[in-house]
């Protein structure tokens, strides 16, 4: 078996690169606007009820239209994905990996047409789908050597006329509800973690980006999965999420998104339906207010560069993004300047033409939620840059910097999800990383310095679960930087890391004495 190495970034200044992505944006183009049913115990089922996909950047070009799952179809998936457990749970771990490393290599394969689609369906720039294409490939790939390394369970210690073993045995049905903003990543290292520990699953994808799901369905077929270990069930998160996570047979939900939305599955799942003989567990990864800290004897060109970086990749939409930045006095004009400058360099339209650095948000709800964060941000803070938005054609808001703004402001606390930073200044390092640390979240975080003590200071005070020093804080990489935070960022899970397979799995103790 090769060791485990990350899927490498496409070097797109490489003409033959440039010229397959071309092809695989054309081959996608050719088939936009087509079903897609459901997928339920391998059986295609197609509704009157459609979720129609949109391309966020011509808002009116249909990506395609994916047939809706209702509380009977739910149900129908439930009894499916539970027959299917009896016989999964029981399929050898290497053969479970195995599939996983077969959909790896198929994906490879056909890298820039995923990418491709993910460029129409969620208006990723080249780069940016190129990375969560390989990000799938990735916790295939990680998760896939985890099993194989967990098979056989963990050592425990024995005593003479006595074997104690201490093995990992699946859960039974997980309901895996995954967001837009890593449509192919999240979704499927959500999926496959599930599914390598002997698991069946009920995938219900977001409404905004259910094609790149179902695609990613079909590799799992040709792979070899067998029926009903997933099932294919997009739907309404309220109705269908609801009954879903609700249901007795439910035994784990394993959850990527809002804090409302993470917060209101935890405290349903907590609830004991009839029938129900276990506690729900669940994995739940939620929101962020990622900041950057600058210091005063830093590379303030790698704090500028890093900022931006982070701020305004995917038009700030990852829950890594950084959208607080705080400055120690000393250096904060210095960086506000340059943060503006390159803020104002950004290119900006439609992703598939990859001279544009950024594109559009994901719909009219979230152009319509940044662009008032936007009027709140005139009121708290000094506009530095953007501040405008265009969703004459697709759902552009452009780069948008606030400077001077009070740490209690609305803009400094609340997720806004889009290509808008707040910016404050603090007196001292230590008072910078007490801001930092102001909020509720505790996802993501990097520090700009070069003064090791305060780099050791900020590794011991600074909270969330994926802090970077000299870097920006988004690009965790599966295997390195194991990603998931601290508070209302969620149950701190670390997707891509060594114990996120456990989370799936019960521990069973055998003593035999002889
Ligand atoms: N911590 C992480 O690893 C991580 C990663 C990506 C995104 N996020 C967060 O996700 C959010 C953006 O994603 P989003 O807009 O898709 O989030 P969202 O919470 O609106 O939706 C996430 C998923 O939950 C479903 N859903 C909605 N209501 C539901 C209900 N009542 N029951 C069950 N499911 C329901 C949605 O249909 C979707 O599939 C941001 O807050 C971002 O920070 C976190
Ligand atoms: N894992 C991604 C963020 C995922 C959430 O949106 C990163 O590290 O940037």
């Amino acid at each position: 078996m090769i060791k485990y190495k990350h899927e490498p970034f496409t070097d797109f200044s490489v003409e033959e690169n440039k010229q397959a992505y071309l092809e695989a944006l054309n081959k996608v183009e050719s088939q936009l606007g087509a079903d897609y049913p459901l997928i339920i115990g391998g059986e295609r089922i197609t509704t009157e009820d459609k979720i129609v996909s949109y391309n966020p950047a011509k808002k009116t070009e249909v990506i395609g239209s994916v047939s809706k799952a209702s509380k009977d179809l739910a149900e129908k998936a439930m009894q499916e994905a539970d027959k299917a457990f009896k016989s999964w749970k029981k399929v050898k771990p290497e053969i479970r990996a195995d599939v996983l490393f077969k959909a790896a290599t198929i994906i490879r394969r056909r890298k820039h047409e995923f990418s491709a689609w993910l460029t129409k369906e969620a208006g990723k720039p080249w780069n940016e789908a190129d990375a969560d294409t390989a990000e799938a490939i990735d916790f295939l790939e990680y998760y896939g050597r985890q099993m194989l390394e967990m098979k056989d369970g963990r050592k425990v210690e024995s005593r003479p006329n006595e074997y104690n073993r201490y093995d990992y045995i699946p859960l039974g049905i997980g309901i895996v509800i995954s967001p837009w903003n890593f449509p192919f990543a999240i979704m499927a290292g959500t999926t496959v973690a599930a599914v390598v520990t002997g698991n069946t699953v009920l995938l219900k994808p977001a409404s905004t980006t259910p094609v790149v799901a179902y695609k990613f369905i079909e590799v799992l077929e040709e792979a070899g999965l067998p029926k009903g270990v997933v099932n294919f069930v997009p739907g309404s998160g309220a109705e269908v999420g609801d009954y879903l996570v609700d249901h007795p047979k439910t035994r784990f939900i394993s959850f990527t998104g809002s804090r409302d939305v993470g917060l209101r599955i935890n405290e349903r799942a907590s609830k004991l339906s009839p029938g129900q003989i276990w506690i729900k567990r669940v994995i739940a990864e939620m929101g962020g207010k990622d900041t950057i800290v600058v210091d005063k004897d830093a590379d303030l060109e790698l704090a500028a560069q890093s900022i931006v970086k982070s701020a305004f990749g995917f038009s700030g939409q990852k829950c890594s993004a950084c959208s607080r930045v705080v400055i120690v006095k000393d250096v904060y004009d210095q960086v506000v300047n340059r943060v503006e400058e390159l803020t104002n360099a950004l290119t900006i339209g439609d992703p598939t033409d990859n001279a544009n650095f950024m594109a559009t948000v994901i719909d009219a709800a979230a152009f319509k939620k940044i662009s008032e964060y936007i009027e709140i941000g005139k009121t708290e803070g000094r506009l530095v840059a953007g501040g405008t938005a265009d969703d004459s054609v697709g759902y552009f808001v452009h780069p948008t910097v606030f400077a001077d703004v009070n740490p209690e402001a609305r803009i400094m606390k609340e997720e806004i999800f889009g290509p808008v930073v707040a910016i404050t200044k603090a007196d001292t390092f230590e008072e910078a990383i007490d801001i930092a640390n102001n909020t509720e979240y505790g996802l993501t975080g990097a520090v700009i310095t070069n003064d090791r003590m305060n780099l050791e200071y900020a590794r011991e005070e600074f909270h969330v679960g994926n802090l970077y020093f000299n870097r920006g804080c988004t690009g965790a990489i599966v295997g390195y930087q194991p990603f998931g935070g601290f508070n209302m960022s969620g149950t701190d899970s670390k997707a891509g890391g060594p114990d996120y397979l456990t989370l799936h799995m019960q521990a069973k103790t055998t003593s035999e004495t002889f």
